[in-house]
């Protein structure tokens, strides 16, 4: 059956400085609300439930007008809600976040008759990493030597933990409890810079080419080891091993070669390396800032790729010897998004309500629910819909 407006609900963007990301809702179409009512001891036992899924799909920022026919092809505009009091022919509200939320209110308003309802982006990302972390099974990884292991998330003792949002640029978050939380540091060394040096320096056409390309390269072509400059020893005294990169891209001033010289592989394997370790070396400082032990690492630039996570993980295992840990999100690049749809229900706008997600289940392609845009690399984080219950109020 086609997903019909009827089915469908509560669309919320996060429009990104590279990439939109949408979240919404559909109801399972052989339920109704009164058949299912809640007998868990939540709080929200007799009341009526919808039982459906969590959809989420991603667009270039660059290709909005793609993201805007995505919506109107699926009716999403008509998913939003009415401010109490407002006319019904005043404009539909979505929920929007991300600096594209002001950067585009007009071309919304304009193509889609939709007005987009602000909300703070870091407070998006906590509410949507929180959700997550409670929410979703099997949410929560941990990835060491190419070996992914799920992390059992005690929900009494979550708080405080370290969120890196590593986007277009990286936004460091101590958060300490349900909308407590400060923002501690950022750098603008993040996803945009890997993306767009890597674009210059190799020619790709996309970001998972450039991915792609790292999986065959050699960083050692390029960066200057320990033991290219200690000839071929370790300096064993600061506890740097040979192999350690002393230097990112540093062989490039002695080589006496050009650009083209370079394989495009070692290129991003180099540069990839180098971003992964540096913002994986702030994150350890900011947690040793604060005390914080478990570090959860989210955005698109990490995009479930191993060599990436590898590189964090070990970078934040080696700084803190060992103390603190780097996890990783099935839904990384998502939690803004997330944010902005539980944000329905904060604003009391409507009466959906979403309060807990069952299980998680992997994209089914015949479903005809989730699509991604744009190719795709990564086996764990090609948007994988979720189960869940939405309760009426
Ligand atoms: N298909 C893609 N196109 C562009 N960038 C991508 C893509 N997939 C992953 N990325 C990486 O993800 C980053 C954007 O991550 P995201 O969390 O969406 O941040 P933002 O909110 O700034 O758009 C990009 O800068 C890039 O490094
Ligand atoms: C400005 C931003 C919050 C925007 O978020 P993004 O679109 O990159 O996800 C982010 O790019 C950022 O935190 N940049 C780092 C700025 C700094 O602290 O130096």
């Amino acid at each position: 059956m086609e997903e019909s407006e009827a089915q469908i609900s509560h669309l919320a963007l996060d429009i990104g400085g590279s990439l939109i990301k949408l979240v919404y809702f559909s109801r399972n179409s052989d339920n109704s609300s009164s058949k299912n009512s809640v007998p868990v001891s939540n709080g929200n036992e007799g009341r009526p439930v919808l039982e459906g899924k969590l959809h989420f799909a991603k667009f270039e920022t660059a290709k909005i007008h793609d993201c805007i026919d995505f919506i109107q092809s699926k009716q999403l505009c008509l998913t939003g809600c009415q401010h109490h009091g407002s006319s019904a022919d005043e404009k539909c509200i979505i929920k929007a976040t991300g600096g594209g939320a002001y950067k585009f209110t007009d071309l919304f308003k304009e193509k889609l008759g939709i007005c987009l309802g602000k909300e703070d982006e870091m407070d998006c990302l906590v509410a949507g990493a929180n959700f997550l972390l409670k929410s979703v099974h099997d949410e929560a990884f941990t990835y060491m030597d190419g070996q992914k292991e799920f992390a059992q998330i005690d929900h009494d003792d979550l708080y405080p933990y370290l969120l890196v949002n590593i986007g277009s640029g990286v936004s460091m978050i101590k958060v300490d409890g349900p909308g407590k939380f400060e923002r501690v540091s950022g750098t603008n060394v993040g996803g945009g810079t890997f993306w767009g040096l890597g674009r210059l320096l190799t020619k790709c056409k996309s970001f998972d080419e450039l991915l792609e390309l790292s999986q065959q390269g050699n960083n050692r072509v390029i960066d200057m080891l320990v033991g290219d400059i200690y000839g071929g020893t370790d300096y064993k005294k600061i506890g740097l091993t040979s192999t350690t990169i002393a230097s990112s891209f540093g062989k490039a001033i002695s080589d006496n070669k050009e650009l083209e010289d370079y394989k495009p592989e070692d290129i991003s394997r180099s540069l990839l390396r180098m971003i992964s370790n540096n913002i994986g070396q702030i994150s350890y400082l900011n947690a040793l800032r604060f005390g914080l032990k478990r570090i959860f690492f989210a955005g698109f630039f990490i995009r479930g790729h191993a060599y990436t996570m590898d590189t964090i993980a070990v970078a934040v295992h080696f700084w803190s010897k060992g103390e603190a840990k780097a996890m990783f999100l099935r839904h990384e690049g998502f939690l803004g998004a997330l944010g902005a749809f539980m944000s329905y229900e904060k604003h009391g706008f409507d009466n959906l309500m979403v309060h807990q997600l069952l299980q998680q289940s992997p994209t089914d392609p015949s479903d005809g629910g989730d699509k991604t845009h744009g190719p795709a690399n990564s086996e764990l984080n090609d948007n994988p819909s979720i189960n869940c219950s939405v309760y009426l109020s």
